[in-house]
């Protein structure tokens, strides 16, 4: 069994498969390295061989993450770094080691399960847009402040902003304009999300026509689900790259 991170600005989601045959044993998302090391070892039965990770986050970060991975079970974490070229895609950023690498691993998922013209929606603690053309060539994308980003600016530079999770979750259920501050808030910030998406949209069909595949992946992508109905919902996108970019065996 093999260990899979990936490490966001706000979470770790985690999984262990199975090397052979990629069956999931478990998973989860978590906010701190100790409690990624709690969930997993509380994993019936969990015997790793091997551990690879994706991360956004600074190198000391990451290397501390690996630390706390080797002395908890052993093994020797592979981390994937970025590339000029890979799995048949081409980086398009002027300087390749620049695009987040939860970007490009999603980008090279994308374009190894479509074949072809690919648009990766991923709404995170940011919203980002990748553009893959037919050849593989990565044409750029887009970053922008996702949902957890646009409501703590709301809150942090206004008076008279405040909510918790729970009323902002009940917000959620119409996108009706809102008839209190955290329905007007919630709504408002889903609207933008769901604008983005739509732009993204608007931009592949500009480039490609009709012959794309969009992919929505990201904790947030349930929120624009209805506004993109043609997208494919795919939340491990990130983990389908990583298993290019650091094959274990
Ligand atoms: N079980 C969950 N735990 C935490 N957040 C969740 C969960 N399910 C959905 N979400 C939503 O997912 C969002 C975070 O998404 P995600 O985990 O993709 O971010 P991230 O990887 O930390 O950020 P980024 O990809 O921008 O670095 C939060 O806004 C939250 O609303
Ligand atoms: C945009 C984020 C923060 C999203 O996780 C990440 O992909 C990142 O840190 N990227 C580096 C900047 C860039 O992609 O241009
Ligand atoms: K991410």
């Amino acid at each position: 069994m093999i260990l899979e991170l990936d490490c966001g600005n706000s979470f770790i989601k985690w999984r262990v498969i199975h090397v052979a045959d990629a069956v999931i044993e478990g998973g989860g998302i978590v906010d701190s390295d100790q409690a990624l090391v709690a969930e997993v070892a509380a994993l019936a039965s969990v015997r790793l061989t091997g551990c690879r990770i994706v991360s956004v986050r600074s190198e000391e970060e990451t290397d501390a993450l690996c630390a706390v991975i080797a002395q908890a079970f052993a093994v020797q974490a592979r981390v994937a770094h970025p590339a000029r070229e890979m799995a048949g895609v081409r980086n398009g950023y002027e300087d390749y080691q620049r695009l987040g690498m939860d970007r490009w691993l999603a980008a090279l998922g994308a374009f190894h399960v479509a074949k072809g013209a690919c648009l990766v929606i991923d709404l995170g603690t940011a919203a980002k847009a990748d553009f893959v053309a037919a050849d593989g060539e990565h044409l750029g994308g887009y970053i922008c402040p996702g949902m957890p980003l646009m409501r703590s600016q709301l809150r942090t530079h206004t008076r008279r902003i405040r909510y918790d999770d729970a009323s902002a979750e009940r917000a959620l259920t119409s996108l009706l304009p809102g008839r209190s501050t955290v329905e007007a808030v919630e709504r408002g910030c889903v609207l933008m999300l769901q604008g983005f998406a739509r732009t993204q949209l608007e931009q592949a069909r500009a480039l490609w026509g009709e012959d794309f595949t969009v992919f929505l992946t990201g904790g947030d992508a349930p929120l624009v689900r209805e506004a993109v109905p043609q997208a494919r919902v795919v939340p491990d996108l990130v983990f389908v790259g990583l298993a290019m970019a650091c094959p274990l065996d």
